[in-house]
């Protein structure tokens, strides 16, 4: 299914912290080319031991990745196993996760975080087109390849990561505290993923990115985050009408129906200077 990379020919740097089944590193692998030896700067995703039942599913998200190849999805170069070790080694991302670059402060324009939506658009359309699920969108797992420079005139670049372990492997805790970006419909069969799920999350996904990464329902318990659903709440509108449809079009609760989320201009100033958005369009669903 993908490449198996041997453990000796991994350098492990610094720790960069926590992912909720995995401890992240960055490292470097060394390989061949052309005969000569060659090190690639890598981020080493080690998955912790308690969670050694989720191994499949932590190798199952690293081959839907290695699968299929997109601008503006990760690159996973492979796996390596060593005894108890389970490493997945991706490609480094310089500036690394989405939510946290946003709550750094970096003031953003309204047309770089649009830059960045219709990336992520454009990564869920070719997955959509290929029929694949990713099942864990949300801006923790965009990953910011460049910053881009305003006075460049240069855009942001990211990246959608893995989607880490499958829903259906989690505890219904870690489920609920996925509110909002986890469809309703998981909470009910979270072994029924859709590409309506995507669309739902991308709907959170871009309330974040306009809220300067600052997480929707931030501090919520789970038993108010679980009513949030169960009284068909909305996130608080944002003041640009045309995004605030758009969100609420992705987190519809009547999910099943024309699920086209079509093109929108998007005109913050109001003179009709808008740029298109172009954003996750969901074929009418097939039935
Ligand atoms: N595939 C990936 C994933 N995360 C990074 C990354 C980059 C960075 N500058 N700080 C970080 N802090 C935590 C993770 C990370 C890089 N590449």
């Amino acid at each position: 299914q993908f490449h198996m990379i041997k453990y000796e020919d991994l350098k492990w740097d610094e720790s960069l912290g926590q992912g909720s089944f995995s401890r992240i590193f960055r490292g470097t692998k060394m390989d061949i080319r052309d005969g000569e030896k060659r090190e690639t700067e890598v981020l080493l995703k080690e998955l912790d031991g308690l969670h050694k039942n989720c191994w499949e599913s932590f190798f199952e998200a690293a081959s839907l990745m290695s699968q299929i190849s997109h601008r503006h999805l990760l690159l996973v170069y492979g796996v390596s196993v060593f005894g108890a070790k389970n490493i997945m080694v991706q490609e480094f991302v310089k500036y690394g996760a989405l939510d946290l670059y946003l709550k750094r402060g970096r003031s953003v324009s309204v047309s770089w975080k649009l830059d960045v939506a219709k990336q992520l658009a454009s990564a869920l359309n070719f997955l959509e087109e290929k029929n694949i699920v990713h099942g864990n969108i949300c801006a923790k797992n965009l990953l910011l390849a460049r910053e881009g420079d305003p006075s460049q005139g240069s855009s942001p670049f990211i990246k959608l990561s893995d989607p880490g372990i499958n829903v259906a492997f989690l505890d219904k805790d870690v489920i609920l505290d996925r509110i909002p970006w986890v469809a309703p419909e998981v909470l009910e069969a979270p072994d029924n993923l859709t590409l309506e799920c995507d669309k739902w999350s991308f709907g959170a996904t871009l309330w974040e990115i306009f809220n300067n990464g600052n997480a929707p329902l931030r501090g919520w318990d789970l038993d108010r985050k679980r009513q949030f659903y169960e009284t068909f709440q909305q996130l608080p509108p944002s003041q640009w009408t045309e995004l605030a449809d758009l969100i609420s079009q992705c987190m519809d609760y009547q999910a099943g129906n024309f699920g086209s989320v079509e093109l929108c201009r998007y005109d913050p100033l109001g003179d009709n200077t808008g740029e298109l958005v172009a954003v996750k369009k969901l074929q009418p669903n097939k039935q």
